[in-house]
């Protein structure tokens, strides 16, 4: 089954721009979609990455340049052919039995819900859906498949929904991701602190780690 993962190469991961650069933006949403196309990689589905414009490191599947924004290009994926996987690129705790309960799941559409909101990935089984991204796109995807008569299945899921966005998300990478995302974490001086409290992540100075 084909699977597309959206990937904005040109402007990565803004709401992370209190503690990483724009460099280190880039490449930390490298090394979260390469945990996904790691996870993908046992699986039946075959990625192809829909980019903004050609990212400047190599991963492991195709990649199609189309600058459009986020729903077009996943309205082309429908429309191209269905059964589609869509799954966002900054889930860097997924693995390939994350995938394949996506697959199991019954429904026209198979929706996997974000925390805040989102949607990070679904499987789409029908060219009668359609897609609108950002502003808690959950909800509005869960009402057009309610408009059109369509079965939903949703998966609840702690690895699916945790996508990357915030700086109070990297904890999570930290203690589930794949070896990519906390691999790039620890190089960057990135740590859990268990002091007080609730944990947190506190990042130490290169010239320390
Ligand atoms: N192809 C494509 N992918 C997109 C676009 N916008 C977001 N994405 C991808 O969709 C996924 C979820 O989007 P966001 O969480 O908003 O990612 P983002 O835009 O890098 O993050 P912010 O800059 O913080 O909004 C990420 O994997 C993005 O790379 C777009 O316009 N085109
Ligand atoms: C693309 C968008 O991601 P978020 O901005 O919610 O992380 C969404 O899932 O609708």
């Amino acid at each position: 089954m084909r699977a597309r993962i959206p990937f904005d190469a040109t402007t990565p991961k803004r709401r992370l721009g209190s503690v990483l650069s724009a460099s280190e933006r880039a490449d930390f949403a490298i090394a979260m979609l390469r945990d996904v196309l790691q996870a993908m990689a046992p699986t039946e589905l075959e990625p192809t990455v829909i980019a903004t414009e050609e990212p400047e490191a190599t991963v492991s599947a195709p990649i199609r340049v189309d600058d459009r924004p986020l729903d077009a290009v996943v309205e082309d994926a429908i429309e191209e052919r269905t059964p589609v996987a869509v799954v966002m690129a900054d889930l860097p705790l997924i693995e390939p039995e994350s995938l394949a309960r996506l697959q199991a799941t019954a429904g026209d559409v198979v929706l996997a819900p974000g925390r805040g909101g989102g949607t990070n990935a679904m499987l789409v089984r029908t060219d009668s859906f359609s897609v609108d991204y950002h502003g808690a796109s959950i909800r509005d995807h869960r009402r057009i498949a309610g408009e059109r008569a369509l079965e939903v299945g949703e998966i609840d899921s702690f690895r699916l929904g945790t996508d990357v966005d915030e700086p109070a998300d990297l904890i999570e990478v930290l203690l589930h991701g794949g070896p990519h995302s906390v691999a790039w974490l620890r190089e960057a001086g990135f740590r859990i602190e268990t002091t007080a409290g609730r944990p947190t992540v506190t990042r130490v100075p290169p010239e320390s780690t």
